[in-house]
């Protein structure tokens, strides 16, 4: 939701017959930039004009990576007139909308959006020189942003096509039942995320130091998100440095069977004085402090001890984003939990476990496309072209 891709408005896609259906294929298309991203360093990112928005511009945010663009290759800048998310691309694709269309979801995650005013700083934007041409067209969530203008994998010509929503809003509305629940989200990266009341509006300023995000959901509603950019990826470099070491030695191991062991040793290792900060990758409001390893003793060096005292980290690095304890004062009564590499690792629910002051139960389908399909259900179930 924070990435960006550029085309060519007319030269977007092919579409092209796969047996009967027809499919689009890319065409006149950049390589798409993530959320990963880490070309802007801080101190290209203290260069930049300070959002009017309560968010923060971090790296590999949407506008955060245009700005970057437009400073370091201007030429490639110029060979593209239309932006979007991933997701943007395929709605506009689908549809053969002449200009893309965004849901304020992801503007937001671009940076240099305003959610009360719903629209982008244009003018600090402009005064910058930022090309403003490429920023989309931004309307509501659950919305419908076109039409499909081919049959597409069995959908019919002429479907609606709701505006992309931000992955993580839809992940959240698939699984997210009461406004008492909060949702812990464990894949390459982590999320934890808590509903604010209907009234709640975010201080209008935006602070690179706050750990804690808030991200607009549905009808001028906000989640409050501590993203920590460390979560099942540290686990993968684990595993890859490991794999590589025992290459170096001369044995072959597959990562798999890594995962496996690492997680049963660590099962069998109820607990640690090893302590580990687990952020190889810095996080947004504290992108230049990495890793650090503590109390290192000589009888807490085994792979149980290690990767016991790894899930602990990275549990313990959101909790120093986003205090358990907060939860409660917000009135979450229980967590959802989500996630492959939380749903992968007995060790590391174990600690979610451990660490939470409330029950942990584990969703069926949490799942952003599910979440994304349930919105149009249910928004527009009434509309009279349904
Ligand atoms: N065999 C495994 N056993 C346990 N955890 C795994 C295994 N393989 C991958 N993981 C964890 O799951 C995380 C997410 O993996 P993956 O499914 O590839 O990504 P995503 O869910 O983000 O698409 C990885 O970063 C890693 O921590
Ligand atoms: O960074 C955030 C939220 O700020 C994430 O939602 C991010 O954009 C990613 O979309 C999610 O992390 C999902 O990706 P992944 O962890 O499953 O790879």
């Amino acid at each position: 939701m924070h990435g960006v891709m550029f085309w060519k408005t007319g030269q977007g896609c092919e579409w092209t017959k796969a047996g009967a259906a027809p499919v689009f294929e890319p065409r006149a298309v950049s390589h798409l930039v993530t959320w990963q991203d880490g070309r802007c360093g801080s101190k290209f990112l203290a260069s930049l004009p300070r959002p009017e928005s309560h968010l923060s511009v971090a790296t590999g945010f949407g506008c955060a990576t245009i700005f970057w663009l437009l400073k370091n290759s201007p030429e490639f800048l110029k060979s593209y007139d239309a932006a979007g998310t991933i997701h943007d691309y395929v709605v506009a694709m689908l549809c053969g909308l002449t200009r893309p269309l965004m849901s304020d979801q992801n503007a937001a995650s671009w940076g240099y959006f305003n959610t009360r005013s719903q629209s982008w700083n244009l003018e600090i934007l402009r005064d910058a020189g930022f090309p403003v041409h490429l920023l989309p067209d931004v309307t509501e969530p659950g919305n419908v942003a076109g039409r499909t203008s081919q049959a597409w994998f069995e959908i019919p010509k002429g479907t609606p096509v709701g505006v992309a929503l931000g992955d993580l809003q839809a992940s959240v509305y698939s699984c997210m039942a009461q406004r008492t629940d909060a949702v812990l989200n464990i894949s390459t990266s982590v999320q934890l995320v808590a509903s604010m009341p209907s009234g709640f509006r975010p201080a209008q300023t935006p602070d690179p130091a706050a750990p804690v995000a808030y991200f607009p959901y549905f009808d001028r509603t906000y989640l409050a998100v501590a993203a920590s950019l460390n979560g099942g990826n540290v686990l993968a470099m684990f595993v890859h440095m490991l794999v590589q070491w025992m290459a170096d030695l001369g044995l072959e191991v597959e990562e798999s069977t890594v995962y496996s062991r690492m997680i049963q040793a660590a099962a069998q290792q109820r607990d640690t004085c090893l302590t580990i900060t687990p952020t190889v990758l810095g996080e947004r409001h504290l992108p230049d402090q990495l890793a650090s390893v503590t109390s290192i003793s000589s009888s807490d060096l085994s792979l149980g001890h290690v990767t016991r005292a790894l899930c602990r980290g990275i549990v313990q690095n959101l909790h120093s984003m986003l205090p358990f304890q907060q939860l409660q004062e917000w009135g979450v009564e229980r967590v959802i939990g989500s996630g492959s590499a939380l749903s992968r690792n007995e060790v590391l629910k174990q600690e979610v476990q451990r660490a939470f002051p409330f029950p942990v139960s584990y969703g069926q389908d949490v799942d952003a496309a599910v979440g994304a399909a349930l919105v149009m259900l249910q928004r527009n179930l009434n509309q009279q072209e349904y």
